[in-house]
């Protein structure tokens, strides 16, 4: 059997010792696998995003992404350019002067020439829909627009997971539905927080429900 590439053993978390946000969270994901996560709101899907790349460290359990265990921050630096998360606030995701430079900044941190940034970068922009926008300064971005140039920054990175929070609010119709299409076609590994039941089962029907933790 193939070794998953990302398992979550009995991870509790919480932010303040005595507000439990997750407790007892176990997860498998394999290569190619989708796994959607529901739950109320605030019942913790996004710490659950951000623990797996480190942002926030588990107070118990275990996070074990592509065949390790991942603890010190050098672990995570290592998990982040293998699993690529879209930020549910795309403020959070995008910081460069231009949607082209926040495409490329990624890009250009694997090392990749001048000349593959740049056709990376278009090629992204053009499967997203959204071709004409490599000049255009991203903090005049609609909130739409910037979700979509979050999506393109992390699409760019061809990761082996993708975590996706909230990938389509915002969006109108027309995107969402090119953004089903093309994450339908996409043989990485997903997880995808969100509210959105059509939008859910287009994708999969593997289903996961974080409950929130009483207190
Ligand atoms: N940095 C933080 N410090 C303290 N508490 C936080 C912090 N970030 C989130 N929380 C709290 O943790 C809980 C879980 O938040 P989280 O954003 O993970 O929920 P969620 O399931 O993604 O919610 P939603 O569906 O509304 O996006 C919430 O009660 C939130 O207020």
């Amino acid at each position: 059997m193939n070794t998953p590439l990302l398992e979550l053993r009995a991870v509790d978390y919480a932010y303040r010792a005595e507000h439990p946000i997750l407790q007892n969270v176990n997860l498998c994901l394999s290569a190619g696998e989708r796994l959607a996560l529901t739950g109320a709101n605030g019942s913790g899907k996004t710490t659950l995003l951000h623990l797996i790349v480190g942002l926030c460290k588990p107070t118990r359990g275990q996070i074990i992404a592509f065949g390790k265990l991942r603890q010190t921050e050098a672990d995570f630096w290592e998990v982040r350019i293998k699993a690529g998360l879209v930020f549910q606030d795309a403020d959070d995701q995008l910081f460069c002067p231009t949607v082209a430079e926040d495409i490329a900044f990624g890009l250009f941190n694997l090392g990749k020439t001048t000349h593959e940034v740049e056709r990376i970068t278009q090629e992204t922009l053009d499967i997203l829909g959204i071709s004409d926008y490599a000049g255009r300064i991203t903090h005049h971005l609609s909130g739409g627009e910037k979700r979509l140039v979050a999506l393109a920054t992390v699409l760019a990175m061809q990761p082996d997971i993708l975590l996706l929070d909230e990938p389509t609010t915002g969006l109108d119709e027309q995107a969402q539905a090119r953004v089903v299409q093309i994450l339908q076609g996409l043989p990485q590994a997903m997880l995808i927080v969100s509210h959105d039941r059509d939008f859910l089962q287009q994708l999969t029907g593997n289903v996961m429900r974080i409950n929130p933790c009483s207190t």
